[in-house]
């Protein structure tokens, strides 16, 4: 932390970096890659997934419900959700994202064969990247678990069809098993905890090893899984759009190596707008639990909403987490999944008030923030307003949140690395207009 002697030197800080509204719109600059109705600006192309959300006519934005397409196919038809006898899905999620096709039986049990093959991590590796100086965050250690892999892979400089389909795998294998380990190894750190360190069991799909790894007696019931292994699925692939898959574009299109490619990934995934959102969600809700004293009064829960969106309350940015989205204007499908296991979860049990209020918080928002801020978009829950909702269920705890988006989202992420190698062609470079005005004279030091 900066001694108050040093503070001064920040004192500046907005003055310096502040660049007016009115610049931006003279220039016609689209801030956030942004469309002045909302759209985003067509960035590229891709086969991997359709997020739809919106449809443009006569120039003009018009609302529509939520789609979202794998390489084609709906999520709802991909996870069978009504199916009584459905198997876990995640990995054929994955081959689908990366292989382009759905599994044959005899390639999907290959597939998961090779994921069982990597699950090991280098000798040493849990001792010194994930035990050491544990940082309270799990995302960092998973950012710098990847960042360091690259160390034992002798290969890693190689940028063939082959190398940087092994690298996924090995990726998408290893990162729950890194995710578990540090959130043991953080328990130790900071709450004296025992260190669990249950070895993974061959032959389990991804859902399965989550839940015995982090189960202290490695019990789950086969329901369980199979909501964890839908979440995982939910997770795996939003387009190449999302901050963090454009993340991923942008340092493939530079032609670094995978593992620096990813673990940029996994930064941008942690941030609070994005892929943290779900970590937010659960501590806001936290807060309204505390501060308004019937849940189920729309009166005393919009109250409460207007503070935070007036940047009184909760963590003054005035966002309602777990609300809005970029592309997303009438429905999130994810979400819209996530709800309706929440809801079968929650009723009838202690949960079901909290569920109710996060129904609540979901039908009241819009119009709060609408009669707050004076303007609207068309606004509906993401796929983060209910998802730690189910983890907590689960008996997930909220540390995992976010880690387990990003182990979902590894087979995306190295979907449009796969796809920006190949086509990408160009490296991603933006313009940024000077609006500093003319040249000024250098001034020596003892001029100053
Ligand atoms: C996996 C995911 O990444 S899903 C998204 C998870 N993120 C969240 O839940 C965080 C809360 N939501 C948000 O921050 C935004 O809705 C985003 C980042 C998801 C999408 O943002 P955008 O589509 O770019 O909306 P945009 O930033 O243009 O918002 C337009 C206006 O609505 C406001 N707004 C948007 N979402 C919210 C919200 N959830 N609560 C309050 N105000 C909001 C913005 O502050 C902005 O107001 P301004 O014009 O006064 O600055
Ligand atoms: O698409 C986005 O902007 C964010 C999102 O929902 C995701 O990445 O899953």
């Amino acid at each position: 932390m900066a001694s108050e002697k040093q503070i001064a030197l920040y004192e500046n800080f907005k003055a310096i970096n502040s660049i007016e509204a009115a610049e931006y719109e003279q220039f016609d600059v689209k801030r956030g890659l942004r469309n002045a109705d909302g759209t985003g600006v067509v960035a590229g192309l891709t086969n991997i997934a359709n997020v739809h959300g919106y449809v443009v006519s006569d120039n003009e934005k018009i609302a529509d419900e939520g789609l979202l397409r794998y390489r084609g196919y709906d999520v709802y038809d991909l996870l069978d959700i009504e199916a009584a006898d459905r198997r876990f899905n995640y990995e054929e999620v994955a081959y689908l994202l990366l292989m382009g096709e759905l599994p044959t039986q005899e390639q999907l049990d290959r597939f998961v064969a090779a994921l069982d093959a990597e699950r090991e991590l280098p000798n040493g590796f849990t001792a010194s990247m994930i035990m050491r100086d544990t940082p309270p965050d799990i995302m960092n250690v998973l950012a710098r678990s990847v960042l360091l892999l690259y160390a034992y892979d002798a290969h890693a400089e190689e940028r063939s069809a082959h190398h940087e389909i092994a690298t996924a795998i090995s990726l998408i294998s290893r990162l729950p098993r890194i995710m578990v380990l540090t959130y043991y190894a953080k328990r130790a750190r900071y709450n004296n905890e025992s260190m669990i360190m249950h070895r993974f069991i061959p032959g389990q799909s991804t859902a399965e090893t989550i839940l015995s790894m982090l189960r202290p007696d490695r019990q789950f019931t086969a329901d369980e899984a199979r909501m964890l292994d839908i979440m995982l699925c939910l997770h795996a692939e939003h387009g190449g759009g999302n901050n963090s898959t454009f993340t991923t574009r942008v340092l493939t299109s530079a032609n670094t190596d995978p593992y620096s490619t990813y673990a940029g990934a996994i930064g941008s995934l942690k941030g609070r707008k994005h892929g943290g959102a779900n970590h937010q969600v659960l501590a806001m809700q936290e807060e309204i639990k505390r501060n308004v004293k019937q849940w189920d009064n729309d009166d005393e829960v919009a109250a409460y909403l207007a503070k935070i969106v007036n940047k009184e309350a909760f963590d003054k940015t005035g966002l309602v987490y777990g609300m809005g989205h970029a592309v997303y204007t009438k429905s999130d499908p994810r979400s819209v999944i996530c709800k309706k296991y929440a809801e079968k979860l929650a009723v009838g049990t202690e949960y079901e008030a909290e569920f109710n209020l996060l129904k609540s918080i979901e039908r009241l928002a819009p119009e709060v923030i609408v009669r707050e801020k004076g303007t609207g978009k068309d606004m509906c829950a993401n796929v983060d307003m209910y998802s730690g909702f189910v983890y907590s269920m689960l008996g997930i705890p909220e540390d995992l949140f976010t880690p387990l988006f990003a182990c979902a989202r590894m087979s995306g992420w190295a979907a449009h690395r796969f796809e920006e190698i190949v086509s990408g062609k160009r490296i991603i470079r933006p313009a940024y207009k000077s609006v500093r005005k003319g040249k000024r004279a250098y001034v020596s030091m003892s001029e100053r």
